[in-house]
């Protein structure tokens, strides 16, 4: 049995976990369930899944809530409350599946403690994976990849010779927009924009999908999970999301994980490493009923956010730290509706050209890298 603390439970990750511990109730159970406010969602799971901790985004949701849980329950909320789930001692794993660069700290309470990592929150390896993997090494602890593209790699690397990897290959569907030129952009809305051709989302992640910067993030995401340099991680668009990435050897051997857009496989994969359980609640994938799959080169000018990322992630230190809070802000703005769509990258590009790089910088240089740039790119609209 391997019991688990659950970030972002009330997600759409974090739901989608709920339902492979449902369907494994003798391999999986949840000790601790982490969620922001959304009460209504969060009752019947917790009810369901009877964990022992309870941790809130804010104190006010935590006192509405305290009185409908048994007494047994702890309720505990804010930046404490979620370091306090991940590092909960009655939990063997980590799902983080929160959103956004908060998730860093509980991620590091956790590996100090000793859990497995099971990490779908990319912001966290973006804005500082440099130091997410170094202590993942201090503690020997694993951190398992649950995106879709990394789990594809992950599995992708299962009994193959590392020395002969030449590249990573991430496939990128192009958003809900990729039909449309810039200039077709300009006047795009936020319900056009939460809509993803193959996958069902969270709302900042699928804006994150139309821009593209989405796929800029999960190159600096492999990057650090898996050690690669820039320079041998490249992005295809697939329409289809069939192919979820492909590793390159250095024989020409190109390895893929395919399979249908489900979240379901990969968060199912990290659970229940190095085993695999069966999957009842997916279609299958019937090559057939497919036919046919594309690809095509990424054109940087169509989608500037992906040069943005290469170009962070290359400088190194405080640079993506920079664009992952960036990003968070001016998404958070469009989502908002006080700023227009094509106003997210350059906003982006403005708090990176603005911010002066810290070579190497520890959790407190991080966090407060990624309030400067959140004021900064507030003060820019306002
Ligand atoms: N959705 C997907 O298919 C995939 C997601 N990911 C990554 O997983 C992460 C989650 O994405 P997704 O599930 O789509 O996001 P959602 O927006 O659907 O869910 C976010 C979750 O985080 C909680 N949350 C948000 N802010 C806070 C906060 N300040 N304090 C505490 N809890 C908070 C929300 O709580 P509440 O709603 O109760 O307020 C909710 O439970 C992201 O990093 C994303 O990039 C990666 C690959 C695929
Ligand atoms: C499901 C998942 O992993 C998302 O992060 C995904 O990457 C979105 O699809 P595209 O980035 O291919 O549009
Ligand atoms: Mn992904």
């Amino acid at each position: 049995m391997k019991r688990i603390s659950l970030l972002g439970a009330t997600g759409s990750v974090g739901t989608q976990t709920l339902s492979v511990i449902r369907e494994h109730p003798d391999e999986f159970s949840v000790s601790a369930f982490s969620f922001g406010e959304n009460i209504q969602m969060a009752l019947p799971l917790i009810k369901e899944f009877s964990p022992k901790l309870i941790a809130v985004k804010n104190r006010q949701t935590a006192e509405r809530i305290r009185p409908m849980l048994p007494g047994n329950v702890k309720v505990v909320y804010g930046i404490e409350g979620m370091i306090e789930a991940a590092a909960f001692p009655d939990s063997d794993m980590l799902v983080n599946a929160v959103l956004g660069s908060i998730g860093l700290e509980p991620t590091l309470a956790a590996i100090e403690s000793r859990k497995i990592i099971g990490i779908a929150n990319k912001e966290t390896l973006v804005t500082a994976g440099h130091l997410v993997m170094k202590q993942a090494k201090k503690y020997d602890v694993s951190v398992l990849p649950i995106d879709s593209e990394h789990s594809a790699i992950f599995q992708s690397l299962q009994g193959q010779d590392r020395k002969a990897l030449s590249r990573l290959i991430l496939t990128a569907s192009g958003g809900v927009f990729r039909d449309l030129t810039r200039n077709e952009l300009e006047n795009v809305t936020v319900a056009d924009a939460v809509k993803h051709p193959n996958w069902s989302m969270g709302a900042k992640l699928t804006v994150d999908t139309s821009t593209m910067m989405n796929k800029g993030l999960e190159v600096i995401e492999a990057h650090w999970l898996f050690d690669v340099p820039y320079e041998r991680i490249d992005i295809v668009i697939h329409r289809e999301s069939i192919v979820h990435s492909l590793v390159e050897y250095h024989d020409h051997s190109m390895i893929a994980q395919l399979g249908m857009p489900s979240m379901l496989v990969p968060i199912q994969y990290a659970l229940s490493y190095p085993s695999r359980l069966e999957l009842k609640q997916t279609k299958r994938l019937n090559l057939w009923e497919i036919g046919t799959l594309h690809f095509q080169k990424v054109d940087t000018s169509r989608y500037p956010a992906v040069r943005l990322a290469y170009e962070a992630g290359n400088a190194g230190g405080s640079m993506p730290t920079v664009l992952n809070a960036a990003n968070e802000s001016a998404v958070d703005l469009f989502l908002d509706g006080r700023i227009k769509f094509l106003d997210i990258e350059p906003l982006v590009k403005n708090a990176l050209d603005h911010h002066v790089l810290i070579p190497s910088p520890d959790l407190e240089a991080i966090e407060e890298t990624d309030a400067q740039t959140r004021r900064f790119v507030k003060s820019l609209i306002n």
